[in-house]
């Protein structure tokens, strides 16, 4: 729980301070604190208090550094200032990497608000990112979440709306702000019940996909988890941030048990598509991964 409404502006200036301070700091030292907030050691010490009994700050000898409470609460912080959100409401979604929940936009319109949260990050994920933070000699969980939300945002701003993915709308720190998807993921889905015809379904997720890749992005995570669909058959593909740029070498290297493995594009995509055709088999649907992947590639 965060108890923003426990916040005075001394705290949240504070909280601040801090934020900026870990750029040049693995824990900030409270006199670096009094130094910027250009208050006396004895406020300071008080706020640093406050904010370590309601979560926002961890401490340790070396200083004090932001809890994933804390980022959370700047980032709520900076879309209700901005007024792009509202209200919040109950989470949506627990993913291995970010929690996901419902917000309110001031045109009383439904959204949704991704943390992403690298600390319990998958294995597999963490190393894709290591890799291409390679040179960034001191990467946080905070710095790693941030990237990591800023991919799938601008992943998001290039595909919508000419793919089916949530609207983008807007991104702060380790969040993204996008529409919500009114329906559940294919994954709980029975296509049947919903009177779909799955060889229809399965062709429309091809087209995006195949759409995707001319754009230049493979998903790399896609599978019935990640495909959210209403009643009608509308649907969308989510959870962009491991994507695949097609231009972009550094995605295509994995170190698995300390060898760095090279994969490529067609790995890749052929994963993605195997994914949909092991979930449709259940329809009993049946085609060949090859002349899928020649289709989409071409
Ligand atoms: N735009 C959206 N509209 C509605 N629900 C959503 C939306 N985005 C995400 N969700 C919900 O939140 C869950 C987690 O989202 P997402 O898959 O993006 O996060 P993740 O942490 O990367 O998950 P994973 O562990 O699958 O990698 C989804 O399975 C879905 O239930
Ligand atoms: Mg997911
Ligand atoms: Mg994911």
């Amino acid at each position: 729980m965060i108890y923003i409404k426990d916040m005075e502006d001394l705290d949240w200036r504070i909280l601040r301070i801090v934020e900026i301070c870990l750029k040049n700091h693995e824990w900030v030292p409270i006199k670096e604190i009094v130094k910027k907030a250009k208050l006396n050691q004895n406020e300071v010490s008080y706020r640093i208090s406050r904010l370590i009994h309601i979560k926002m700050l961890n401490s340790s000898q070396y200083g004090y550094r932001i809890s994933h409470w804390g980022y959370d609460a700047l980032a709520i912080d900076t879309y209700s200032k901005k007024d792009l959100i509202v209200g919040m409401g109950g989470k949506v979604g627990v993913g291995k990497e970010g929690d996901v929940y419902n917000v309110l936009l001031p045109d009383n319109r439904n959204a949704v608000l991704k943390f992403h949260k690298h600390g319990r990050t998958c294995f597999t994920m963490g190393k894709r990112y290591r890799n291409y933070l390679a040179d960034k000699r001191h990467m946080s969980w905070l710095y790693s979440s941030r990237l990591s939300a800023e991919k799938e945002f601008e992943v998001l701003t290039a595909l919508y709306p000419i793919v089916k993915v949530p609207e983008p709308i807007a991104n702060n720190r380790h969040t993204i702000l996008m529409g919500k998807m009114e329906g559940t993921d294919l994954k709980k889905a029975n296509l049947h019940r919903l009177d779909l015809n799955p060889e229809e379904l399965f062709e429309e997720i091809i087209e995006e996909v195949k759409k995707a890749y001319k754009l230049g992005y493979i998903h790399g995570d896609l599978s019935e988890f990640n495909i959210l669909i209403n009643s009608d058959g509308d649907f969308v593909i989510i959870d962009w941030p491991q994507v695949i740029e097609i231009n972009d070498n550094k995605f295509k290297i994995e170190k698995i048990s300390s060898k760095d493995v090279e994969y490529d594009v067609e790995y890749y995509l052929k994963r993605d598509i195997g994914n949909l055709l092991r979930y449709f088999k259940k329809y009993g649907l049946n085609k060949d991964l090859d002349t899928l992947y020649n289709y989409i590639i071409n």
